[in-house]
C-alpha cells in the first residue's frame, strides 16, 4: 500500500531528538573500554606502591602518575572529523567514537544542521567541536578537515522519493565527496573512510536478484536513479584517490563501507511506516512477497564498523587501502516488510496477508501514478509518497549480503547481537510512542 512519507530520512537532528525526547543509549555491551582502562591503571599503581616505604611510595606514585600523564598525552592525540555527524548514522558514529576510540583528542562534527544533543558531549574528556557547514562548499570543508588525522565522510543526501532534484543530489553526494578528498590532499589528512551504500551495486534496473552475495560477486550494476548513481560515482572517486600524495608527501589511504538497509534508533522511514500503520487502525497491508529478501543491518554495528575501519586503516594501509566492505551483522534475512514487523509487531501493528494483497501490476500502476502526481503537483506542493517505481523495485528485488571480508581484513565482529539490535530498536519505538501520546 502506498504510505505517505512525512520527512526525509534522518533530517535535522535538532528536530528529531527534540520531538521524541529520545536519546541514543550511551553504553555498548561488554565494552566500556575507557572506563575499564582507567580502572585497570589505578589498580596497577596502588598494588605497586603497597609494599614500599612511604617516601619511595610517594615518589613512585608521582613517577607513575607522570608516566600516566605522558602516556595519555601520547595516547589521546588523534583528531577525527565526521561529516554528516548529526544524521541517523552519523550520530551513532559520533557516539561510538567517543566510547570506543581511546586515542581520540578532538572530535569534529560537521553537518548542515547541528543538533542540541551535541551540547551534552562537550562535557566529556574529548574535545567535541561542532561545525555547521555544507560539504558542497569546498572552503568550508577544507577548514574543517585541516589538522584532522582521519575523516569519516557520512554526509549525503539520501533521497529516493523525488524530494530533491537530481542536480542537488549530485552536488551533495558527488561534489561534496570531491571536496572532502581535495581537502584531505591539500591539508595533509591521510585517512578517509567513505559511507557508500549497497545501492552502488544494486538492485539494478533490470531487477536481477543479488542473493547473499559478497564484495566479489559478479553483478551487473546499472543505475538510472540519481541517488545510487551519485553514490556509485562518489565511491569510485574515493577509491581512485587511494594512494594520492597528501600535503607532506604521505599517501592518502581510503576505503568505502557499503551498508545494506540500515535500521535502528532514529530511523525515519521506520517511524513513518509506524505512524502510517497507526492511521490505518494498527494494520499494514502486505505489498511484497515474503520470499523477496532485503538486506538489513543494525545502525550500531554500522557505526562500530566505521570506528574499527578508521582505526585499522592506519595499521594496515596496504591491505585495506582502496577496498570496499559491505556492512553486515546477524540480522535475519527477510522481506522488507517482514523485517519491519520484528519491531512494529511488538508496538502493536499487524501485517495483513500472507501474500501481497494487490497484484504486482497494480502496485506498479499505483507507483507510476504517484510519480505522475509528483510531477504534476511539483509547482504547487511536494508530493513524495513512499511508493514510487524506484522504491517498489528496491523492495521487490532480492538483495542480500553474506560475507566475512571485514572480519578477515580488520577483525570486525558485530558489537550488537540480533537480539540486542532488535531490543534496542523496539525500545526506541516504544519510547517514541509514549512521547507522542
Ligand atoms: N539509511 C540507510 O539505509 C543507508 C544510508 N547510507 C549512507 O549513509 C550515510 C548517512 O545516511 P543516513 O544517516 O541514513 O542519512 P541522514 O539524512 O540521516 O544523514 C545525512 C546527514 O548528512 C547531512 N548533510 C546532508 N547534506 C549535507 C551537506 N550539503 N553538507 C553537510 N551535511 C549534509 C544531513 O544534515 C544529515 O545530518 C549517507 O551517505 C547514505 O548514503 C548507506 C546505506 C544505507
Ligand atoms: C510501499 C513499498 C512497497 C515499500 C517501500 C519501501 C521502501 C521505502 C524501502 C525499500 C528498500 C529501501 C531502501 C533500501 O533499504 C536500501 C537503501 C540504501 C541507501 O543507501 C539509502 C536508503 C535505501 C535507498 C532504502 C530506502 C527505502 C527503501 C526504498
Amino acid at each position: 500500500m502506498p504510505v505517505e512519507h512525512s520527512g526525509h530520512q534522518g533530517g535535522p537532528c535538532g528536530k528529531r531528538v527534540g520531538e521524541e525526547g529520545w536519546r541514543l543509549g550511551w553504553s555498548v555491551p561488554g565494552m566500556a573500554r575507557r572506563e575499564e582502562q582507567a580502572e585497570g591503571d589505578n589498580h596497577l599503581s596502588l598494588a605497586g606502591n603497597e609494599r614500599r616505604p612511604a617516601l619511595v611510595a610517594s615518589l613512585g606514585t608521582l613517577g607513575l602518575w607522570l608516566q600516566d600523564m605522558a602516556d595519555s598525552a601520547q595516547a589521546q592525540k588523534l583528531v577525527y572529523l565526521v561529516t554528516g555527524g548529526c544524521g541517523f548514522l552519523g550520530e551513532h558514529v559520533v557516539r561510538m567514537l567517543l566510547q570506543q576510540e581511546p586515542r581520540l583528542r578532538e572530535l569534529r562534527i560537521f553537518d548542515l544542521h547541528l543538533g542540541p544533543w551535541l551540547e551534552e558531549l562537550k562535557t566529556g574528556p574529548v574535545q567535541v567541536t561542532a561545525i555547521q557547514g555544507d560539504v558542497t562548499q569546498a572552503h568550508e570543508v577544507a577548514a574543517a578537515v585541516a589538522g584532522a588525522h582521519v575523516v569519516i565522510h557520512t554526509a549525503g543526501l539520501v533521497d529516493v522519493f523525488g524530494k530533491a532534484s537530481p542536480e542537488t543530489i549530485h552536488e551533495v553526494n558527488v561534489q561534496g565527496t570531491k571536496n572532502v578528498i581535495e581537502a584531505c590532499v591539500q591539508t595533509g589528512t591521510q585517512f578517509l573512510v567513505y559511507t557508500s551504500s549497497m545501492e552502488v551495486v544494486g538492485p539494478n534496473i533490470k531487477g536481477h536478484p543479488f542473493y547473499r552475495g559478497n564484495e566479489d560477486t559478479p553483478y551487473e550494476a546499472v543505475h538510472r536513479h540519481p541517488y545510487p548513481s551519485s553514490k556509485a560515482r562518489a565511491e569510485q572517486l574515493v577509491l581512485e584517490a587511494n594512494g594520492r600524495k597528501v600535503r607532506g608527501g604521505l599517501p592518502l589511504v581510503t576505503c568505502a563501507l557499503r551498508p545494506t538497509g540500515i535500521y535502528g534508533e532514529g530511523h525515519q522511514i521506520m517511524r513513518d511506516i509506524y505512524y502510517q500503520g497507526l492511521r490505518l487502525g494498527g494494520r499494514l497491508f502486505r505489498a511484497i512477497p515474503a520470499s523477496v529478501e532485503h538486506g538489513r543491518v543494525y545502525v550500531g554495528n554500522v557505526a562500530w564498523m566505521h570506528v574499527l575501519v578508521a582505526r585499522e586503516l592506519q595499521q594496515r594501509p596496504a591491505l585495506m587501502g582502496g577496498q570496499v566492505y559491505f556492512c553486515y551483522d546477524k540480522s535475519p534475512y527477510k522481506s522488507y516488510e517482514d523485517f519491519n514487523m520484528e519491531f512494529l509487531g511488538p508496538c502493536g501493528l499487524r501485517l495483513v496477508g500472507t501474500r501481497p494483497l494487490l497484484p504486482y501490476w497494480l502496485l506498479m500502476l499505483l507507483a507510476a501514478l504517484n510519480a505522475l502526481l509528483q510531477w504534476l503537483l511539483r509547482p504547487l506542493l511536494l508530493y513524495a509518497p513512499l511508493l514510487n517505481p524506484y522504491t517498489l523495485a528496491m523492495a521487490n528485488t532480492t538483495f542480500t549480503v553474506s560475507t566475512n571480508k571485514a572480519q578477515r581484513h580488520f577483525g570486525y565482529e558485530p558489537l550488537f547481537s540480533w537480539e540486542e539490535s532488535r531490543t534496542r530498536t523496539i525500545r526506541w519505538m516504544q519510547a517514541m510512542d509514549s512521547s507522542a501520546q
